[in-house]
């Protein structure tokens, strides 16, 4: 606790002292949710001790209230005008990336000479400022995954290419010629605003066709020379987890970006939904879903039926590990009866490069001899998984207090271990129609 004052006071210090020509940014639309991923991200920010402020870019149709909150949280409010793309028959691959050309805007904010975009789904765990200090004239973000269903428009995804992964699927360069330029997740990225460049930015926007990932292929396109990768660890796209474990250090995450989180999981979605409005409601416990599951493992061989035990390591959030409630809910969920109904991934799981942290432990290695993460709930311990268990996400929750639901995640893939996951606890909000994972620190 004192720790995080004294951070808190640095961090103030800090803030008084610096000029102020550096701030995070992050763009807000609309009336629904998404207020809500800026609020965590203020907490996250204000939690990690970042110097620097964060400007929220929102356009006119963010209500009074929300407006209200995020100032409330220290943020700093920039109203931006809308951008469209030109007229054009393109099918974005999500009907509202039509207003996400307006994160374009933040170019404009030029009373900053250097500023860090975070995507409001985004939540900081660990300190970032660092990225403000990367040498100038180049443009900063982290590479993407083409795994995800979203990306199934592209050669890349038919052909089963990933820039993550290059040497999985060989790209075909006699059929397809050179293989695509490295492309950057837009949902975090280190820019410099300048009135010359946002009005580039806007002209080039005007004379060229919208495309399926809407701004996030056009600032792929504009910044194409400039980009340079930075480590995942600063814009973890959660899909990174089950489709590149290997490329994962868990322990270095310094940002987790709940975007394909949980696309498609309509059937969970309903449930949250149901769930969300019968506060009482209590679901079962990962361990009592495992067992359930054993039982319904798919296909793979006799070898791979091992039990696998992922080590205990520390669990992303460097939180001072789970809280009261989460013991609570792990220990009291874990006497509670019927499992929902496993959902079934749809597709084959795309073979994957072997994650690094799993090892088989014969099923005669004891749990006394596993080291123990004293931060991780002690029920989570007796869970292993196996690997060929074909469902994807199984999600566990209880609904207490508000209207935020405390949930365990488990992610049943053969990538992930779940106690780096079962570890924390979640607070959902429900952005929009797309459930989004938004750690809400507590108002402190
Ligand atoms: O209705 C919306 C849709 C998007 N956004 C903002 O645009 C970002 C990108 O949208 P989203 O996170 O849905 O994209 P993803 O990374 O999940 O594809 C969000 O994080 C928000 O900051 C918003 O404020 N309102
Ligand atoms: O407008 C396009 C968006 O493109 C990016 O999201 C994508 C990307 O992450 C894919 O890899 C996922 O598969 C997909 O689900 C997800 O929507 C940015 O995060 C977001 O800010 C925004 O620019």
């Amino acid at each position: 606790m004192a720790t995080e004052l004294v951070g808190k006071m640095a961090a103030k210090a800090a803030m008084a002292t610096r000029p102020a020509t550096r701030a995070y940014v992050t763009f807000l639309a609309g009336d629904g949710d998404y207020w809500k991923g800026v609020v965590g991200l203020a907490k996250g920010l204000r939690k990690v001790g970042s110097a620097y402020p964060l400007v929220v870019a929102v356009l006119p149709d963010v209500p009074e209230s929300h407006r209200r909150i995020i100032i409330s949280q220290g943020c700093i409010v920039r109203e931006i005008q809308p951008v469209y793309p030109p007229e054009n028959q393109t099918q974005f691959a999500m009907a509202y990336y039509v207003i996400i050309y307006s994160k374009l805007r933040i170019w404009e904010i030029v009373e900053y000479e250097r500023m860090v975009y975070l995507d409001a789904d985004i939540q900081v765990f660990d300190n970032i400022d660092e990225l403000f200090e990367l040498p100038k004239g180049h443009f900063y973000a982290v590479m993407d995954c083409f795994c995800e269903k979203t990306w199934s428009h592209t050669p890349q995804y038919k052909i089963g290419y990933c820039q993550q992964c290059p040497n999985r699927v060989a790209w075909p360069t006699a059929e397809l010629g050179p293989p695509p330029a490295l492309y950057f997740n837009a949902g975090m990225f280190v820019h410099e605003p300048s009135m010359a460049t946002a009005k580039a930015l806007l002209d080039t926007l005007q004379v060229t066709t919208p495309t399926p990932f809407a701004e996030q292929d056009f600032l792929n396109m504009f910044f194409r020379e400039q980009y340079k990768p930075i480590p995942l660890i600063y814009n973890l796209v959660l899909a990174m987890l089950w489709r590149h474990p290997e490329n994962v250090q868990l322990e270095e995450v310094k940002a987790v970006h709940y975007c394909a989180a949980v696309h498609g999981l309509t059937s969970s979605m309903a449930l949250y939904i149901a769930c969300f409005s019968f506060p009482s409601l209590h679901v079962c416990s990962a361990r009592s879903v495992i067992h359930r599951c054993r039982g319904r493992s798919h296909g793979g061989t006799q070898a791979r039926r091992r039990t696998w035990t992922g080590r205990t390591s520390r669990c992303w959030w460097r939180s001072g590990g789970p809280s009261t409630t989460t013991r609570a809910l792990t220990s009291r969920a874990s006497r509670s009866s019927r499992p929902p109904t496993p959902m079934r991934s749809r597709r084959r799981p795309r073979s994957r490069c072997a994650p690094r942290w799993w090892r088989p432990v014969p099923s005669s290695t004891s749990r006394r001899h596993r080291p123990r993460d004293p931060r991780v709930p002690a029920a989570s311990l007796q869970w292993g998984v196996y690997p060929c268990i074909s469902t994807r996400i199984l999600l566990l929750f209880r609904v207490y207090g508000l209207g935020s639901v405390a949930v365990h995640l488990y992610y049943a893939t053969s990538t992930l271990n779940c106690e780096e996951v079962l570890s924390e606890e979640f607070h959902y909000t429900f952005v929009n129609t797309r459930v989004k994972l938004v750690e809400c620190y507590r108002v402190n």
